[in-house]
């Protein structure tokens, strides 16, 4: 053996000179994180205690963690559109579908939960469910799925539901873009630039003319273009999400009623045919194939 050989030790790190160590009076990870709290912020509730409810809190807690952040970067993105910054908003809206990976690849953690370890802790969750996660509602409600009666189910709450009430009421981000789309001079119908925000956005034939304007002449509306395309793999990435959800869901209660109250499945099943941004779909099936060279229709 040669003597750099005998002296290479690949076992132990030395910890250099210059390391901190001392955070009596400087700040510290746990302390910027305030760690403290969020690691204690987890309380199984099953008696006896179940080993697998805390995979179920902590799939549960991130989750929610990832929503906060979209919320945020979605609330920016509206804003931005409002602005005319398309370029920045896009930027937020790429964050965005990054989160939605995230959010989408998570559910193979939870899937690791079988309906018997499930059964063992599910009664305690009692009348809980995720259909009273607020900050999920707040996405659906600021990316256009709008619904009144929603806020029902948070009147035990006023904080959150005054904060729901607000976005309800407020412009959502397809409301922002095509409002952006008529100050660029597309002729983007009236009904849809003021109309009552609270409802349910309905789809209009102007709106998707305004789409095969931009997308029959993509060089020329590239900006439009690019913003519209973002939109759809948010939805595309929104979907794939519910569907892991129910998917999951399918595998570990089946056909077992929602603790939320609700058919279970069924009534997840219904979300995958909900879209946040009709016309961009509409637009899909107007667009004009381009003749292939040499060929001729008889
Ligand atoms: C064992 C795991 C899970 C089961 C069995 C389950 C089951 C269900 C069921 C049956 C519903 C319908 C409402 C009801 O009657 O309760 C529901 C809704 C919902 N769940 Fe879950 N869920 C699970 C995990 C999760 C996770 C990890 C999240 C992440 C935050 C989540 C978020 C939601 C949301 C947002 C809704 C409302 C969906 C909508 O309004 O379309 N669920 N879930
Ligand atoms: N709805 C679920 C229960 C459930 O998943 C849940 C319960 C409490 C807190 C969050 C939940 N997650 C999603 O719905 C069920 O029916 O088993």
């Amino acid at each position: 053996m040669s003597s750099d050989q005998a002296s290479d030790n690949r076992s132990t790190r030395e910890l250099e000179s210059g390391i901190e160590r001392d955070f009596s009076k400087n700040l510290s990870y746990g302390e910027y994180l305030d760690l403290e709290r969020v690691l204690s912020a987890q309380h199984p509730r099953a008696v006896p205690p179940r080993h697998d409810e805390l995979l179920f809190i902590i799939q549960h807690q991130t989750s929610e963690l990832w929503l906060k952040l979209m919320l945020h970067e979605l609330r920016s993105a509206r804003e931005l559109i409002r602005a005319d910054e398309t370029k920045p908003a896009l930027k937020r809206l790429a964050r965005v579908k990054h989160i939605q990976v995230t959010l989408t690849e998570q559910w193979s953690v939870l899937a690791t939960l079988t309906p018997s370890e499930y059964a063992e802790f599910r009664s305690f969750l009692a009348t809980g469910s995720g259909f009273q996660s607020w900050q999920y509602r707040s996405v659906e409600f600021i990316l256009g799925n709008k619904n009144p009666d929603m806020l029902s189910v948070f009147k035990h709450n006023p904080t959150v539901q005054q904060e729901l009430a607000d976005l309800l009421h407020e412009r959502s981000l397809y409301d922002e873009f095509l409002a952006y789309l008529a100050r660029e001079g597309f002729a983007v119908p009236a009904e849809v630039l003021e109309r009552d925000w609270q409802q349910p956005y309905t789809s209009q034939e102007g709106v998707v003319d305004v789409f095969r304007t931009i997308y029959n002449d993509t060089h020329r509306y590239w900006a439009a273009y690019e913003m519209a395309e973002a939109l759809v793999d948010v939805e595309d990435n929104f979907q794939f999400w519910r569907f892991r959800h129910l998917k999951t869901v399918e595998r570990i209660i089946g056909s077992k009623r929602g603790t939320g109250g609700s058919s279970g499945v069924p009534f997840l099943r219904k979300a995958l045919e909900l879209t946040f941004f009709p016309e961009l779909y509409a637009v899909r099936s107007r667009i004009q194939d381009v003749e292939a060279p040499g060929y001729h229709h008889h």
